[in-house]
């Protein structure tokens, strides 16, 4: 028997950047949490701790602030300058992944004018992009996370499988609540309008999980991914992963009242957790992307 090193990566993870553009009509807030993972010749390092061909994570990092420095622009293109530098000028580093979390601010307004300077963080998703490069190619996957949204009405839930365990009672009128986590894959990493993409793909989740009357959350989240799929001939695959954040209907009858649809519990644990993906027929192969 040998033992061999198997797959393996290394990187800076989480590195936290804030970048402000000082525009003299009203300042910019970018926010990002930027992971870098690096593979390549990595052996040695491994098996002898010879460091020779190895970029240490805290220049990754320096890298992470000095590229910001010039100015950070779309998050995906963020992500392939950095991709590409670590690649192309390593000769040691074959292949590139970074991941970027950037997290919502919103201006303020006082006095019913957008403020200059002011901003509160924003609950409305955050937004993210997955960069692989590997020398030859590039893969753009972006997305969003923690997208909460509620419908009070227009969800049902009935017809399922019962067993010997099933208590769940049909219900014609639930809530349906989740909080989005979506990625999406990209035909090309080039010629991207990637904020447009982002708005377009974000807008159209929302419609459709808004105008989709719900027999389950399943079908929701296919209604969701072929919106985006139908609106943004850019994006090839669409991968959801959806919460079913739970909300009972609380027996008020112990204090002589009824509850006509109107007081839940908000569950949070334990939750369903629906997860799909829909793809173009004619979607290249993923390759590296996810
Ligand atoms: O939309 C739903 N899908 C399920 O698979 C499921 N299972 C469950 O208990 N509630 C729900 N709701």
């Amino acid at each position: 028997m040998s033992i061999v090193l198997g797959d393996n990566q290394y990187g800076k993870a989480e590195t936290r950047v804030v970048r402000i553009d000082r525009d003299a009509e009203a300042h910019r807030v970018t926010d990002l949490n930027v992971s870098v993972a690096l593979s390549g010749d990595m052996t040695d390092t491994h098996l002898t701790g010879a460091n020779d061909k190895v970029l240490p994570t805290d220049t990754q990092k320096n890298t992470v602030y000095v590229f910001a420095r010039d100015g950070v622009g779309e998050i995906e293109e963020f992500g392939l300058r950095l991709a590409r530098h670590f690649v192309d000028s390593q000769p040691t580093v074959g292949r590139a992944r970074v991941r970027i979390e950037q997290y919502p601010w919103t201006r303020l307004e006082l006095e019913g004018a957008p403020a200059h300077h002011s901003f509160a963080r924003s609950g409305e998703g955050t937004r993210t992009a997955v960069v692989t490069y590997d020398g030859r190619q590039a893969w753009v996957v972006s997305g969003i996370t923690d997208l909460v949204v509620l419908n009070s009405t227009g969800s049902e839930f009935w017809g399922f499988l019962k067993d010997r365990y099933t208590t769940l009672q049909e219900t014609r009128d639930r809530i349906l609540a989740t909080a989005v986590n979506a990625t999406w894959r990209h035909e090309g990493a080039e010629d991207t309008d990637w904020g447009k993409s982002y708005a377009t793909a974000r807008r159209a989740l929302l419609d459709a999980f808004a105008e989709t009357y719900s027999l389950s959350l399943q079908q929701t989240l296919y209604a969701m991914g072929e919106r985006v799929l139908r609106t943004c001939p850019e994006i090839v695959e669409v991968r959801l992963s959806l919460p079913n954040k739970h909300h009972f209907l609380v027996d008020l009858a112990p204090f002589g009242l009824d509850n006509p649809n109107e007081v839940f519990h908000a569950a949070d644990r334990p939750y369903g957790l629906i997860e799909g993906s829909v793809l173009r027929d004619d979607a290249p192969p993923a390759g590296m992307a996810w």
